[in-house]
């Protein structure tokens, strides 16, 4: 991959920062851009081996005159202790830690129904608690007397996050956390910010869905006037063979989401990496506590999650108003 920036080369030299999940996709371009202004970084996720070739791969990145570097450590954000150690090893290997970019995480795709307390607790744990962990342990063993600066990536959710409902929640709750943090850590010179990204592609966002059959079944109910799918032996429409057909469909999700993207196409990892870069920079000096959308206008505009046709809301109160809109809806069918 080939790093750019718009920023000064070497405007993080001597600088260190943590990038969780760096290994991939958004994590992978915030690392290549962060190394190319010079910048030293951990990147820390639970793979070992797809840190250690992210590592590899991304060491031929750098110059050799630059003073940037790059360290894979291995570390489950859902792990009290592998935190700890994380910031640790990091202070250990290079005496500071300047920045802290939040970005591992993620979630599957399921109705809120359907989804298991473990699944659940599994997504709040990783998106909210693992922030939240790695915030904490920065701030005790090192920004707390020194400083820094913190970048949450978060999600667009700002009208809820049907199919994704845990996630919604738990990335709400990061960007709370972000304005309390941003005001009880103000005094030790320690700026953090949010980053709320549109619909990203990359590979290895792609995989993650996969396996989309149960979910577009389980979309359909609302549709289905006996409010359940049918089964095989009623000659409809779910049976196991019949998921399997739509196991791959999960690609497709970031595709339907373009035409509700006012750019008319998905964004790309290295779209996000700027912005990240820009918030722990000297040029964000007086910005703390704030999200910033890099959706290309999608919060603002359309979503993928349909509604129905329905008539299961209760009957408006009677009155003036609902009279005259039902006389004026009469005559409208006469002429037409
Ligand atoms: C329509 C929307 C428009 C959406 C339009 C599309 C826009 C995309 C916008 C967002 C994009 C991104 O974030 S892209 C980033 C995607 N990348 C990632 O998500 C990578 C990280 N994700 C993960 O590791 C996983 O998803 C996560 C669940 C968080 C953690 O998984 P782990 O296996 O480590 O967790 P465990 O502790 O083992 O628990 C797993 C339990 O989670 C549940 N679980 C896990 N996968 C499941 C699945 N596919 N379906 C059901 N349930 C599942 C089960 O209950 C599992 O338990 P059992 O029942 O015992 O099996
Ligand atoms: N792509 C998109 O459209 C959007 C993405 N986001 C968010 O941006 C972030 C990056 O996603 P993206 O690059 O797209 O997808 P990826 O799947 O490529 O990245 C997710 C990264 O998080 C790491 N990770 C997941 N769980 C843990 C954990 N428990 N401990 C440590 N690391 C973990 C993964 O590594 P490993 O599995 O090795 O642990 C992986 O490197 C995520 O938080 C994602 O939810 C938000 C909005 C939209």
């Amino acid at each position: 991959m080939a790093a750019r920036s718009v920023f000064r080369s070497g405007l993080f030299n001597d600088r260190v920062a943590i990038v969780t999940g760096g290994a991939t996709g958004i994590g992978k371009a915030i690392t290549a851009e962060l190394l190319h202004l010079g910048c030293r970084v951990v990147i820390a996720s639970r793979k070992a081996e797809r840190l250690e070739a992210a590592a590899g791969e991304l060491s031929q990145l750098i110059s050799p005159s630059s003073a940037a570097s790059i360290t894979a450590l291995q570390c489950n954000i859902r792990q009290e202790d592998q935190v700890r150690e994380l910031v640790a090893s990091t202070l250990r290997l290079h005496g500071r830690i300047d920045y802290l970019v939040n970005n591992g995480g993620g979630q599957f795709s399921s109705p809120a129904a359907n989804m298991k307390l473990k699944g659940w607790n599994a997504v709040i744990d990783t998106n909210l608690t693992g922030t939240f962990l790695c915030c904490r342990e920065v701030y005790r063993a090192w920004m707390k007397d020194h400083g820094g600066a913190i970048v949450n990536i978060i999600a667009d959710m700002w009208r809820g996050f049907p199919g994704m409902a845990h996630t919604g929640a738990a990335r709400a709750a990061v960007e709370n956390l972000t304005k309390s943090l941003a005001i009880e850590w103000a005094s030790s010179g320690i700026r953090i910010n949010s980053i709320a990204p549109g619909t990203i592609f990359s590979k290895t966002a792609m995989e993650n869905y996969k396996e989309l059959g149960p979910m577009i079944f389980q979309m359909a109910v609302p549709c289905i006037p006996a409010k359940r799918l049918g089964l095989p032996e009623e000659g409809t429409i779910f049976s196991k063979t019949a998921m399997e057909n739509y196991k791959e469909l999960g690609p497709m999700i970031f595709q339907m989401a373009v035409p509700c993207i006012p750019a008319k196409r998905l964004g790309f990892p290295e779209e996000i990496s700027p912005a990240v870069c820009f918030l722990l920079s000297p040029a964000a000096s007086f910005i703390s506590g704030a999200t910033l959308k890099v959706d290309a206008g999608q919060s603002l505009y359309d979503s993928v999650w349909e509604i129905p046709d329905h008539s299961s809301w209760p009957a408006p109160p009677e009155g003036e108003n609902v009279g005259a809109l039902r006389e004026l809806m009469k005559k409208l069918k006469h002429k037409l």
